[in-house]
C-alpha cells in the first residue's frame, strides 16, 4: 500500500524549526541526534524543514538504498548538490546526472585503473615523508590542521604534478580558496556579497580556475602520471575525451572531494588509536614488518589498519548525508514522494542503528573481521562511500592515501589522546574537530 508523504503533525510543531531557516542549526549542533529523532518520530521517510524548504529525509539502510540505487531514475544529484554547496563545484562528476554523468564517469574511470592507482600510491610516499618532516618536534600538535596541510601537499603532487611554479605562500592561497568553496554550503546569504561565505567562495572559485588554467598548457603538452595530466590525456575506447573546461571542473571537484574526506578519516583514526593503545600497537607491529614504502597491494593487505579505517568511517562518516532532488514522483518504503522534492539521504544514521550493529557507538574494529562482518547485515548498513552510479570513484585512492599516511606515522611516532576526549565537531559542512584535535605526538628516536 502506498501512503502520501507525511506533513509535520501538530504535536511535533517544534520540528518546523525556525522561520526561514528551519532546522539547519539543529542539524549543525548534533546531526546524529537529529537523524535519530527523525527516524524514531516518523520512520524511514521523514519530513524535514530546512532553509524555508519542505524537504524529505531518508533514514535507515532500506531508504538509503532506494535513493542511491535509484532504480526508476527519480533522484537527481545536480539540482540538489548545487542548492546545497552552491555553484562552486559545477561540472564536477558528483554534480552531473544520467546520460551526461555516464559519459564523464566512463572517461574518469580511466584515471582510476589499477595501474594508475599503483603509480599514485608509489608517488605518495616521498610526498608524505616531506610533508611530515617537522612533525613531532613541537608541543600542542593539532592533528586535524596538520593532516589537512599534509593532504593538500600530497594533492599538489599527485593531482597537480607538483605545481612546480607555485610558491608555498601561493599554495596557501589555493588551500584557502578550497576552504572558502567548501564552506559555502553553510552560507545563509546565497549570493556574491562581500564578507559572506558565498562572496568568499566566488573569489575562491576564481583563484582555483586561474591556478589550474595556468598549468593547463603544460599538462596538455606532456604525459606525466599526476591526475591533472591524466585527465588531459585519457580517452575511452570510443575516443571520448575531456575538454579544457571539463578538466578544470573535474580537477576542482576532485581536489575538494579528496582533500577534506581523507583528512577527516585520518584524524578520526589518529584520535581512536590514541585512545586505544592496544590497537595502535597492533597496527604498528604490522607496519614495522613491512618496508618504509609498501606497494598498493601491500598497503591494502595490512589487516588491522583496514579494520581500523572501516570502523573510523562508520563512527564518523566524512560525508554524513548526501542530497538528491526528485525529478518525478517515486515511492520509498511505501511512502509516495512527489516530484521536485529536496531529499537528504542520511548515510551516517545507518552506521549507528542497533538493528545492524552490536553496541553501535562503541569502538570495535573487529566487527569488520571475516568472522563477524557486521557490515554484511545489510548492503547499505555501511556506506561511507555512497552507492549506485555515483559511488565514490576515489575510494581505493582514499584507502591508499590514508593507509600510506598511517603507515609512516605508525613506524616513526607514538601518540596518545585522553580517553575521555570527545571531538567537538563543526557540522556546518563536512564534520571536522573545531579544536584542531590536539594529540601528544612523539617522534620515535630509534627510527
Ligand atoms: C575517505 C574518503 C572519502 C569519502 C568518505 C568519500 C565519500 C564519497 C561519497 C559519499 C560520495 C557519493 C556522493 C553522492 O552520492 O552524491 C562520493 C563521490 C565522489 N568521490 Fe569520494 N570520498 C572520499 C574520497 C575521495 C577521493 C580521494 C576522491 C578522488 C581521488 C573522491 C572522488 C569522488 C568523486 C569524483 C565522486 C563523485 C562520483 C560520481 O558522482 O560519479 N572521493 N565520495
Amino acid at each position: 500500500m502506498t501512503t502520501p508523504l507525511l506533513e509535520i503533525p501538530r504535536q511535533h510543531r517544534e520540528d518546523r524549526g525556525l522561520p526561514l531557516l528551519g532546522r539547519i542549526f539543529e542539524y549543525a549542533r548534533d546531526p546524529v541526534a537529529m537523524m535519530r529523532h527523525q527516524y524514531d518520530t516518523y520512520g524511514p521517510v521523514a519530513p524535514f524543514k530546512a532553509l524555508n524548504n519542505e524537504a524529505v529525509m531518508l533514514l535507515g539502510p532500506d531508504a538509503v538504498e532506494a535513493a542511491l540505487v535509484n532504480k526508476d531514475k527519480a533522484f537527481a544529484n545536480q539540482p540538489a548538490w548545487t542548492r546545497l554547496v552552491g555553484p562552486f563545484f559545477g561540472g564536477g562528476l558528483m554534480l552531473i546526472d544520467f546520460d551526461e554523468h555516464h559519459v564523464h564517469r566512463r572517461i574518469m574511470q580511466e584515471a582510476f585503473t589499477r595501474d594508475r592507482l599503483e603509480a599514485y600510491a608509489a608517488r605518495m610516499h616521498p610526498a608524505i615523508e616531506a610533508g611530515m618532516a617537522d612533525w613531532g618536534t613541537d608541543p600542542g600538535f593539532q592533528a586535524y590542521w596538520r593532516l589537512k596541510q599534509l593532504t593538500l601537499d600530497i594533492a599538489a603532487d599527485i593531482f597537480m604534478g607538483g605545481a612546480e611554479s607555485t610558491s608555498r605562500e601561493e599554495m596557501e592561497q589555493v588551500n584557502k580558496a578550497f576552504i572558502a568553496c567548501v564552506q559555502a554550503a553553510a552560507g545563509i546569504v546565497r549570493a556574491d556579497v562581500p564578507y559572506t561565505r558565498w562572496g568568499r567562495a566566488y573569489r575562491g572559485r576564481r583563484v582555483l580556475e586561474d591556478f589550474l588554467r595556468g598549468y593547463l598548457p603544460a599538462r596538455r603538452a606532456t604525459r606525466t602520471d599526476d591526475i591533472f595530466s591524466v585527465l588531459c590525456h585519457i580517452e575511452t575506447e570510443d575516443g571520448e575525451r575531456f575538454s579544457d573546461d571539463d578538466v578544470v571542473n573535474h580537477m576542482i571537484f576532485l581536489m575538494m572531494a579528496a582533500h577534506d574526506t581523507s583528512t577527516i578519516t585520518t584524524s578520526t583514526i589518529l584520535q581512536y588509536l590514541g585512545q586505544h593503545p592496544e590497537w595502535q600497537e597492533r597496527c604498528r607491529a604490522e607496519s614495522l614488518a613491512l618496508g618504509p614504502e609498501p606497494t598498493l597491494a601491500e598497503l591494502e593487505a595490512l589487516p588491522s589498519i583496514d579494520l581500523v579505517m572501516k570502523e573510523a568511517l562508520r563512527l564518523r562518516a566524512p560525508v554524513p548525508v548526501v542530497v538528491r532532488k526528485t525529478v518525478k514522483e517515486t515511492v520509498v518504503q511505501g511512502v509516495r514522494i512527489p516530484a521536485d522534492k529536496d531529499v537528504v539521504v542520511a548515510i551516517q544514521l545507518s552506521h549507528l542503528l542497533e538493528d545492524y550493529w552490536t553496541d553501535p557507538t562503541a569502538w570495535d574494529p573487529e566487527r569488520f573481521s571475516p568472522e563477524r562482518r557486521e557490515d554484511k547485515s545489510h548492503r547499505f548498513a555501511w556506506s561511507p562511500f555512497g552507492g549506485g552510479v555515483h559511488k565514490c570513484i576515489g575510494m581505493y585512492f582514499a584507502g591508499a592515501e590514508v593507509k600510506a599516511i598511517m603507515h609512516r606515522l605508525l613506524r616513526g611516532y607514538h601518540w596518545s589522546v585522553d580517553p575521555s576526549y570527545v571531538a567537538p565537531l563543526d557540522n556546518h559542512s563536512l564534520p571536522f574537530p573545531k579544536d584542531g584535535q590536539p594529540i601528544d605526538l612523539v617522534r620515535d628516536a630509534s627510527r
